[in-house]
């Protein structure tokens, strides 16, 4: 659905030349919610506004549903545009137009009977929940309910493709839950292709499918949510899964000050609802090491469950080795946290 090649942008000339994104290949498939997560200054926004062509990359190819934008005219660009919608961390609406005509604005551009528009916007206004806010102005609405409209408006002419450019990053954890669910929503409703960029790995585990990891301009690491967050590679990306996590920080802390040569913590990682407690027993049992579980939590990574148990185990260190080699037979993830 949208592929980028080789994508490069720099701003600027010269010494003062600053590279934003070098060398980009990033390919995403139709329907799915694809988050590109990243530091302050990482690239992603430039990322984003690639998309669309709102930045003109240096170097690199631009496909979407098949044509390649960076090779469109004006006229023909501003044609395939209308089928990619875009939503914005401070909403961007016209502050002297109501709710119903900020939604209604991109149907007046491309000149829609009023009659549509009317059907069209009575639609979505329903759709985002905000038909009793119709005559009001941006002014008059809470955060989320600005988003809302502007997502509305962003769904106006029916797009394939929805950019999110920090959408939630303004607003507090409850109304973000409640965007974000809209549009998990939207997206299944219409099987509309997501794309969206944030610094908040919350956001990610919520709604997202796949996830790429930007830093620096470059794309460090990218893959099904599940398996990125899960079983982190890069540094930024354990920094992240770190900053969400911040209280197994103490906690981990006087596990590795209590660590001896007959005590190891470990944290074991699992997919799904089972719990893998009696499984923990049984290899322990067999490997010769006791263990006491001393952290465990449950969560979920979009719909997926996925547990994680904080252990420590006491044996010797063959024992100990034994038993973490059969967990890790047993397709459980185990990472020794001394
Ligand atoms: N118009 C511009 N002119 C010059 N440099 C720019 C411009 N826009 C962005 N940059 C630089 O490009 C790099 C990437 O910026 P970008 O805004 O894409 O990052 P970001 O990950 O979206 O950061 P943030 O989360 O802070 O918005 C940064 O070093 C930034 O300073």
């Amino acid at each position: 659905m949208i592929e980028l090649k080789g994508l490069t942008k720099v701003y600027g000339k010269g010494p003062r030349a600053a590279v934003a994104l070098s060398k980009v290949d990033l390919q995403i498939g139709k329907g799915e919610i694809f988050g590109v997560i990243g530091h302050s200054g990482a690239g992603k926004s430039t990322l984003i506004r690639c998309i669309n062509l709102l930045e003109r990359p240096t170097e690199g190819e631009v496909w979407v549903d098949g044509t390649e934008l960076t090779r469109l005219g004006k006229s023909q660009l501003q044609e395939s545009r209308r089928k990619i919608g875009m939503i914005y961390q401070h909403f961007n609406l016209l502050s002297s137009a109501t709710v119903y005509d900020n939604i209604a604005f991109p149907l007046r551009l491309v000149h829609t009977p009023k009659e549509s528009i009317d059907r069209k916007v009575a639609e979505l206004l329903q759709l985002v929940g905000l038909t009793d806010h119709r005559y009001k102005y941006p002014a008059q609405l809470s955060g989320g309910q600005k988003q809302r409209v502007g997502i509305a408006r962003a769904l106006a002419n029916d797009p394939d493709v929805l950019l999110c450019d920090e959408a939630t990053s303004a607003l507090d954890p409850q109304t973000t839950d409640s965007i974000l669910r809209l549009l998990l929503d939207i997206n299944k409703r219409f099987n509309l292709t997501i794309v969206l960029i944030t610094h908040e790995m919350h956001v990610i585990q919520s709604i997202c499918d796949r996830v790429a990891v930007i830093h620096d301009g470059g794309i460090v690491e990218q893959g099904l949510v599940t398996d990125v967050f899960l079983k982190p590679k890069h540094e930024v990306t354990k920094e992240f899964i770190r900053s969400e996590s911040q209280g197994d920080g103490p906690l981990q802390a006087a596990l590795l000050a209590q660590t001896g040569s007959f005590s190891l913590p470990v944290k074991i990682t699992f997919l799904g609802e089972k719990t893998y407690e009696s499984t923990l027993s049984r290899v322990a049992g067999q490997a010769g090491v006791n263990f006491a579980i001393l952290q465990g939590t449950i969560s979920t990574i979009k719909d997926v469950p996925y547990g994680q148990l904080i252990v420590r185990f006491e044996g010797d260190g063959e024992a100990t080795g034994r038993a973490i080699a059969e967990l890790t037979a047993q397709g459980l993830d185990v990472e020794v946290l001394a």
